[in-house]
């Protein structure tokens, strides 16, 4: 592998007498996206929160271009450069699309904590304050959704939303995305449209880890595909390897997709 974004070593997490992630290795390439994929239960969410900080993991190591990020906070994990996608919090569903684009920007910046400490000339926050709504509106005109920024983001289609998750953790200034199930319940066109944006995305050069069911989906989008069963990691490789390797096919045959 060229470059490592983003690698995950022995990671191990339990909850009580289950372990939901028993020893996941794997490295993600800088630029490239990747597909995470496995049966149901096999720890692919839990994997995505120990890499970013929602769960401690119990053992192993998470490296962000070359930094040991291991057990850090949400917080302080965006501040790297690396974030995964929310479902809309039922308290961002009453908000507008724009104020729910505002807020991961301004928390990005620790407006409160310095504002409180250090005066800051009033015209240096109303630049500020224009710069960050030039992003929004950046932001809602590439993902074409200008037309909603009014709108209670409560309101939205399930599409409509996956876009503005997408849109939100952009305002973060990420260089790393994680995905999760960023096209479930998207209609076909949505789905289209969300998928040329992610690559539009690529070709900046942000790196994508990608959780989907819709192994069609994984496989025609994704150059690698990393496969986990029972919480570690049963292959890594280019779609055609995956969708012919054997123990792949019997995870999947397994009856627990
Ligand atoms: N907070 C939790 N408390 C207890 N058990 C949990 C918790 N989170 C996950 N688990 C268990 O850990 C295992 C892995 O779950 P996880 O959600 O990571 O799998 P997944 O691959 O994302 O599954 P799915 O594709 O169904 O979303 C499952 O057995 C699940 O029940």
């Amino acid at each position: 592998m060229d470059d490592v974004e983003l690698a995950v070593d022995g990671l191990v997490k339990r909850f009580g007498g289950i372990t939901a992630v028993d020893g996941a290795t794997f490295a993600v390439e800088s630029g490239s996206m990747t597909g995470l994929i496995g049966p149901n239960g096999a720890g692919k969410s839990t994997t995505f929160n120990c890499i970013t900080g929602i769960h401690e993991p119990d053992a192993g190591t998470v490296t962000f271009q070359g930094e040991d990020i291991t057990g850090i906070r949400p917080y302080y994990c965006a501040e790297y450069g690396l974030v995964r996608t929310f479902q809309i919090a039922r308290e961002m569903a009453n908000m507008t699309v724009l104020e729910n684009l505002m807020l991961p920007a301004k928390r990005q910046r620790g407006e409160a904590l310095w504002r409180s400490v250090l005066p800051v000339a009033r015209r240096d926050v109303v630049r500020e304050e224009r710069e960050l709504l030039e992003r929004v509106w950046g932001t809602l005109e590439f993902f074409e959704i200008q037309h909603l920024a009014e709108e209670k983001a409560g309101t939205l289609s399930g599409g409509q939303r996956k876009l503005l998750e997408l849109a939100r953790a952009l305002m973060t200034d990420p260089e790393m995305l994680l995905l999760d199930e960023p096209f479930a319940g998207v209609n076909p066109t949505l789905e289209k449209k969300l998928l040329e944006h992610v690559h539009d995305l690529r070709e900046e050069g942000y790196t994508f880890l990608i959780v989907e069911h819709d192994m069609d989906l994984i496989m025609e989008n994704c150059e690698r595909v990393i496969v986990m069963h029972q919480g570690s990691v049963l292959a890594e490789g280019t779609p055609g390897a995956i969708t012919s390797n054997e123990r792949v096919i019997e995870a999947y045959l397994g009856g627990e997709v």
